[in-house]
């Protein structure tokens, strides 16, 4: 395989699980293809034990469905595949189908960057069901890797409490595509810049970086190491301090400035990567200052997340710039988010719906029925609580959630708040309507949006439960459906 030609300019109509294909088949050959259908796709809880989640990875999703076309390279390869029998897989009028299939679907979706919480959906797709199945696999490749990175980028970002945060994991990334995902929901999610010069090319993110230890290490002296880089960089100099003795290191750091300075240039500061940073910070803060360069910055990097940064703020330390690769784009605590997307309804002969649920024994697993929408309620520019509801059916004046764990629990949202309702169309009879907004318009929308939520939602340890509830005709008829549905189990 020659990756950029093989892998980079193929068409991405084969990136889901052989299942999909098989039950497309399956949907053709029973005559059910063309059936409407309702799909969603949502997750259960947040991740990392936290209060909220951003939303993220749309861009992608609009690109893929956008381009979502079984080229003649794909089809000869579905035509290779055999069955346990040693026969094609598929017969020759599913891949004619498949050959001439164009996405039609109608998609509704809650825009990048949005803060959203479980069981919400963040997208809607309406259509032949053949298509909605066979888009099941990508879409939540895209989603959930990115909606992680970039809830994992927010927190991180939450804890520095303004301060930069730099994304430095491409090294540690999930192979190529996983660092390029990363790097776009990391700045998404909060961060100021990557490392990663290639994101920066594609996505339109800031690049910054220090230098390596290699650098240090291929001179004689540390002294020779910071004066070259100077030379060479007189206005790019972070000086990577802790490649023998960080307290010297500052000091080489200082001499350095100081010569840059006389040459009419600016050091811009020190980089740490080890040992104690609380410590380390504040001593080097005390010989910046004393030596003349209270402007200096102090980056630190190894190792870092959200506790660690939160820990070390509450030791006092002294860091400005915080560099963090590895638990960030990895989601180190959490690698995965279970995004899933389930059938909510199928169109009936009679033009009404056939709402659809799946059962479990896990109240958490029980999918919800309908053509979902989320209105979001805020009163004095807080969000108060968000509703799930059928859009097709009537709903009541007065809005009451029922949380979907526990009906006991439920609350009317009050008459005068103010609403949106989130998702927005993005595509109508596979035709892309909307405008896809800049990376820097989604990045402020995920900050306003964190703004807009109580503390208590944002907070590490035990968050504040944020009301997300089904509308109350909903959740009855849901109960209903269940209810029915066992009967039906037991019979
Ligand atoms: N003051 C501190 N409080 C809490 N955690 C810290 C503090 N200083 C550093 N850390 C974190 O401790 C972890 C490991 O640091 P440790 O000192 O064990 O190894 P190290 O400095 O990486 O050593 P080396 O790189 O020389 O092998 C890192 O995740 C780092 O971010
Ligand atoms: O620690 P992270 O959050 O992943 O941030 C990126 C790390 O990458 C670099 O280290 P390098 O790859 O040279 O390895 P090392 O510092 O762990 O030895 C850099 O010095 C950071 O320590
Ligand atoms: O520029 C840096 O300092 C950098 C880049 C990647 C990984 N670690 C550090």
């Amino acid at each position: 395989m020659k990756l950029t030609k093989d892998l980079y300019q193929t068409s991405l109509s084969l990136l889901t699980d052989l299942y999909q294909l098989t039950m497309a088949y399956g949907y053709w050959k029973a005559g059910r293809s063309e059936n409407e259908s309702v799909f969603h796709l949502f997750f259960r809880s947040h991740p990392f034990k936290g209060g909220f989640t951003i939303a993220c990875g749309l861009e992608y999703v609009i690109d893929y469905l956008d381009n979502f076309k079984f080229s003649e390279d794909d089809i000869a390869y579905l035509a290779t595949l055999k069955g346990n029998d040693d026969k094609p897989m598929f017969e020759q009028g599913f891949l004619d189908y498949l050959a001439d299939l164009k996405f039609t679907c109608d998609v509704e979706a809650v825009p990048e960057g949005t803060v959203v919480f479980p069981q919400e959906p963040l997208i809607r797709i309406k259509g032949p069901i053949a298509q909605c199945q066979l888009l099941e696999t990508p879409l939540l490749n895209i989603v959930n890797y990115q909606t992680l990175v970039a809830t994992k980028a927010a927190r991180m970002n939450l804890a520095t409490k303004g301060e930069p945060v730099l994304e430095f994991g491409l090294r540690r990334a999930q192979g190529i595509d996983g660092g390029l995902a990363a790097s776009r929901a990391a700045y998404i999610g909060g961060c100021g810049a990557t490392s990663n010069v290639l994101a920066g090319r594609l996505f339109g993110i800031p690049v910054k970086g220090t230098h390596a230890h290699s650098w240090v290490m291929s001179f004689d002296t540390e002294m020779d190491a910071f004066e070259t880089y100077a030379d060479v960089l007189p206005n790019n100099c972070v000086f990577l301090v802790d490649t023998y003795d960080t307290v010297q290191g500052v000091r080489h750091a200082v001499e350095v400035g100081k010569k840059l300075r006389a040459q009419g240039h600016e050091m811009i500061g020190v980089r740490l990567d080890s040992g104690d940073l609380a410590y380390l910070s504040i001593k080097a803060r005390e010989i910046l200052d004393e030596a003349g360069f209270p402007e200096a910055t102090i980056v630190a990097s190894n190792d870092l997340d959200e506790n660690i940064i939160n820990s070390l703020k509450l030791q006092d330390a002294k860091i400005n710039v915080w560099g963090i690769g590895t638990k960030l784009v990895t989601a180190y605590d959490q690698p995965a988010l279970g995004g899933v997307y389930k059938i909510a309804a199928m169109r009936k002969d009679d033009g009404s719906w056939d709402y659809k649920v799946k059962l479990s024994e896990q109240v958490i697993k029980i999918s919800n029925p309908g053509v979902l929408q989320v209105r979001r309620f805020y009163q004095d520019g807080e969000y108060i609580g968000d509703m799930i509801f059928n859009e097709v059916e009537k709903i009541p004046e007065v809005a009451t959630i029922i949380d979907p764990m526990d009906a006991t629990r439920q609350r009317d949202m009050p008459a005068n708040a103010e609403f949106k309702d989130l998702l927005q169309p993005l595509f109508k009879s596979g035709e892309l309507t909307y405008r896809i907004p800049t990376i820097d318009e989604v990045k402020a929308h995920a900050a306003n949006e964190l703004k807009n939520f109580h503390a208590g939602v944002k907070r590490f340890i035990n968050p504040h439960s944020y009301p997300v509830g089904l509308e109350k005709t909903l959740s009855d008829y849901k109960y209903d459906l269940i209810r029915d549905l066992r009967k039906r189990k037991q019979s």
